[in-house]
């Protein structure tokens, strides 16, 4: 598989209270094109900082991460912008990242409106109209053109995040970092969110890294797992390998806490 997203050597401290925090220890991932990988760990383990980094809201102290190829820490503020297009987020919280005092529409919109020139191939035929290209990602997530001029407050958690995704997908991004996507929500609409991201997924060839700290929703994503404590990748393996003999301490203890 031809290879996405190369991460090598990844480390990051912050200072709190006059102690030193390593928040990520040589930390090193790669995925490939359209591929899911699963990060688990526990509050605290790094996952954060990890996609901090990864949209280069903040810089690494050392490491690396190409993407398609090019090093994204070495990019001048220019290029950066132009990079960040090809990685885009799905947050726990919807209702933070949508704007309360426009329509949905506006709000889905925000991404192509930054990127003028961009035209993903499954909105070539809508782009001309802001409109139309909205209900068609609306649409892509299980919504109806009905809900184009309704606010955040009329809809449902599920709803806004289904928003989200809509947003998060309208670039045609080559990753879709999902960072606890569904930890906000009731359990009866999980289930609904991670088919939804699964079947989008299939269709637009994105590539996810799916972060959570729950186990049974990242194994239902992923190709592959890591596993962070500390700050620290502690354990890696391939679906299917979860309940292994050969799996670190520390990932059985999480698959023990959540049976
Ligand atoms: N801005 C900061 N200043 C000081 N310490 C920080 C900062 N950001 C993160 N940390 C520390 O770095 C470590 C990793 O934090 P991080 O938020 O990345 O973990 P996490 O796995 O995402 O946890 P959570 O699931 O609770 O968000 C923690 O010890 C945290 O306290």
């Amino acid at each position: 598989m031809t290879q996405l997203l190369a991460v090598s050597g990844l480390n990051k401290t912050y200072a709190d209270d006059g102690r030193t925090v390593h928040a990520l220890r040589d930390v090193s991932l790669h995925i490939s094109v359209g591929e899911c990988l699963g990060v688990v760990g526990e509050s605290g383990s790094g996952k954060s900082t990890l996609v901090r980094l990864l949209l280069a809201l903040e810089r690494p102290d050392s490491g690396e991460a190409m993407l398609d190829g090019v090093p994204m820490f070495q990019l001048k503020p220019k290029e950066l912008r132009a990079m960040r297009r090809h990685i885009q987020v799905v947050f726990q919280d919807p209702s933070a990242a949508l704007n309360q005092r426009l329509p949905i529409w506006r709000s889905i919109m925000e991404p192509l409106d930054n990127f003028p020139d961009e035209k993903p191939a499954f909105l070539a035929d809508v782009r001309h109209s802001r409109r139309e290209t909205a209900v068609r990602l609306l649409e892509m997530v299980g919504l109806q053109a009905a809900h184009l001029d309704r606010y955040p407050h009329e809809l449902s958690g599920g709803q806004k995040q289904r928003v989200a995704i809509a947003r998060g997908i309208s670039l045609g991004p080559k990753l879709l970092i999902c960072d606890e996507p569904t930890s906000s929500l009731d359990v009866s609409v999980q289930a609904q969110m991670l088919k939804l991201l699964k079947e989008l997924k299939r269709e637009l060839g994105i590539a996810y890294l799916f972060i959570s700290h729950d186990i049974a929703a990242v194994s239902m994503m992923s190709d592959r797992f890591i596993v962070m404590k500390e700050g620290q990748i502690v354990d890696r393996f391939a679906r299917g390998q979860l309940l292994g003999e050969e799996r670190h301490a520390y990932t059985r203890e999480l698959v023990a806490a959540a049976t």
